[in-house]
């Protein structure tokens, strides 16, 4: 299925001119600093943005062509969009939610059994969606989107309020729904990033800086360097149990994350 787009615009003083031909199979990377306008890009694809002039077309179909007055409203795109902070609808239960996504779908549906596993929703399905946590908000919201069965799926930091374990799950369920459903995602972590997607857009201020496989377009991630104390050294294993000193989801129990230069204490073999 082929995404294009060739979009231009001024957003405030944010410029904006980015063009692409994309091949939608599995779930693509967009990633980039913050600000550089991954959000607008995918909220014009939506339909959610007029401000940028272009064109966008999707598997045939033309969604946006400014020079011919041609602008589908977001409900005739058939691209379902999860963002950050996505709403439900409050009046409804979960439940509710997923069978009125189910309505709007028109074919390849998930079965329901298998969304609900797969986002880990079983024990939330009779609850209000007000009542529910963000992250159990944002679960939904995933299975609402998939439930819709779109033509392709954008979603937007979609994990950022999940625990890690959720995060795990959900990203082993999205790479198997990938399939029927081609994603683009957003994520800021790398790991999650290099993991679950391929291929990679990697956008600068603005514009497309490489679109590619991740094998290529991956090496160009920034390679984190995380902070962390030693809060254990064992002399007889001589192994050191670090702690890192700030949030950084994208480090995984386990990894290597650096090398200790200078370790004084270490040859004297005290953590003093
Ligand atoms: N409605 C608007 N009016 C003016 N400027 C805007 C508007 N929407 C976005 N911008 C500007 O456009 C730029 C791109 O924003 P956007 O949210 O798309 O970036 P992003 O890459 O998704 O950032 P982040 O990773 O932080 O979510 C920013 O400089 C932002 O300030």
């Amino acid at each position: 299925m082929l995404l294009s787009f060739d979009l231009h615009g001024h957003l405030g003083q944010f410029q904006f001119d980015a063009k692409c031909d994309l091949q939608m199979a599995g779930i693509t990377g967009l990633f980039g600093p913050s600000g550089v306008g991954k959000t607008t890009l995918l909220r014009a694809i939506a339909g959610l943005n007029r401000t940028l002039e272009g064109r966008i077309e999707l598997d045939g179909r033309v969604l946006q062509d400014s020079d011919r007055g041609i602008f589908l409203p977001p409900e005739q795109r058939r691209i379902g969009m999860v963002f950050q902070d996505s709403r439900l609808f409050p009046h409804l239960t979960v439940r509710g939610n997923l069978e009125l996504a189910k309505r709007q779908a028109r074919d390849k549906v998930i079965p329901l059994q298998k969304v609900i596993d797969g986002c880990g929703i079983r024990d939330l399905m009779d609850k209000p969606a007000p009542s529910l946590s963000a992250g159990q908000r944002q679960r939904v919201a995933i299975a609402r989107a998939l439930m819709a069965a779109p033509k392709i799926l954008l979603l937007d930091e979609p994990l950022a309020a999940l625990d890690f374990a959720s995060r795990q799950h959900l990203m082993g369920f999205l790479n198997d729904s990938a399939t029927p459903f081609p994603m683009v995602y957003i994520s800021h972590s790398v790991s999650e990033t290099l993991s679950l997607c391929d291929p990679l857009i990697l956008m600068g201020p603005g514009c497309i800086d490489a679109v590619g496989p991740t094998d290529e377009v991956g090496q160009r991630l920034p390679k984190r360097r995380g902070h962390a104390e030693v809060t254990h050294y064992d002399p007889a294993t001589r192994q050191l149990t670090l702690t890192l000193a700030e949030h950084a989801p994208e480090l995984e129990a386990g990894q290597v994350v650096g090398l200790v230069s200078e370790p004084r204490w270490l040859r004297s073999g005290s953590t003093e």
